[in-house]
């Protein structure tokens, strides 16, 4: 049984990922956090958690359960896990929760990824790849975990177990705005979701597509953006499995998007369009989604790059 010598504190951003027809390559950190705090003690691990987290069960935190897998034995004190990330709506939250957790082991284990140095410390080098070969294998695919670890915005692939990842470029006159209906979509769900082949068309096209995205993104042409954006691996087969998914696309046009993709494998979207537009996007998708009844409330937000990537931060 292990506990830390000293409270360890970090954050993990948010990520979006696929961005239309990038599938399970491009990913993009972003400015919502899942912050974790773990306090030393000689007493069985107590987890709280708090903020988006709350209607989950501690018992089964994927927290905890990726720090005691990454530890292989019972971790002791008080695990404290905030969250400002929407759950199984897009967002990455499962992916940060594996990072947290094997992060807080590193750590305690003595290894030099975090908590050794005040404010932020990054991951070390090649801490950081075994993390991100841990983590992408976990989650099956690699394009939460390296931009939730790395920052940024990313291209990544898990080929035969080996794991490719580069830096993309991202202009910062590209405005984003996330929303999503009360209800969830699981990754797993949405996977099961999609055939086991495309035709050969079908991946031509969604090749040009993504050249055409990217290239839009790099310079903010809204146009290019608009027409790269559209998908055809995975985008027709989960969007059914977003209520009122047509009317929050709609209105994020009528609201100055330019155009509008499935954040991860949903519930939520993402829209790209002028920076100074996305609040208006985020409240015009949000009114469209809140007639859905589901667990929780629909949800808004414009969101930023986080160009940092999983860090230590000061305690208390
Ligand atoms: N801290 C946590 N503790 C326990 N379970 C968690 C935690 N964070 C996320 N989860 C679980 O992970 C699942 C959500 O992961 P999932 O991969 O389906 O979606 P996501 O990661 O939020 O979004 P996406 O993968 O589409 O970007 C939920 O079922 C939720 O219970
Ligand atoms: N690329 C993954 C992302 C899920 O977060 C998928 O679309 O299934």
């Amino acid at each position: 049984m292990i506990a830390p010598s000293a409270t360890l504190q970090l954050e993990v951003p948010a990520s979006t990922s696929n961005l239309g027809p990038g599938y399970d390559v491009l990913g993009l950190a972003l400015d919502r956090y899942l912050t974790v705090r773990w306090e030393p003690g000689d007493h069985p691990l107590r987890v709280e958690l708090g903020g988006t987290l709350g209607r989950l069960d501690p018992d089964r935190d994927l927290v905890r359960a990726s720090l005691e897998e990454a530890l292989g034995e019972p971790a002791l004190g008080v695990l404290d896990v905030r969250s400002t990330v929407p759950v199984a709506r897009g967002l990455g939250s499962s992916a940060a929760a594996r990072i947290a957790g094997r992060l807080l082991a590193l750590a305690a284990r003595g290894g030099a990824a975090i908590g050794e140095r005040p404010g932020p410390a990054r991951v070390e080098r090649e801490v950081r790849e075994s993390l991100l070969l841990q983590v992408a294998r976990a989650e099956g695919h690699p394009d939460n975990a390296v931009p939730s670890v790395v920052g940024g915005f990313v291209a990544a692939s898990l080929d035969d177990d080996t794991l490719r990842w580069t830096p993309l470029p991202l202009s910062p006159s590209v405005g984003m705005a996330f929303a999503a209906p009360g209800v969830e979509v699981r990754t797993d769900d949405a996977r099961r979701a999609l055939p086991a082949s495309v035709t050969h068309a079908d991946a031509v096209a969604n090749g040009a597509r993504l050249a055409q995205l990217l290239a839009g993104l790099a310079r903010a042409d809204g146009d290019q953006i608009a027409w790269g954006l559209h998908d055809r691996l995975h985008t027709a087969w989960r969007w059914p499995l977003v209520p009122e998914a047509d009317a929050a696309r709609g209105a994020a046009l009528d609201a100055g998007a330019w155009g509008v993709a499935l954040s991860g494998s949903g519930s939520g979207l993402l829209a790209f369009g002028p920076v100074a537009r996305m609040d208006e996007v985020a409240e015009a998708m949000r009114t469209a989604f809140a007639p859905v009844s589901g667990s929780e409330p629909a949800c808004g937000f414009a969101v930023r790059r986080a160009l940092v990537g999983a860090a230590a931060t000061r305690g208390d």
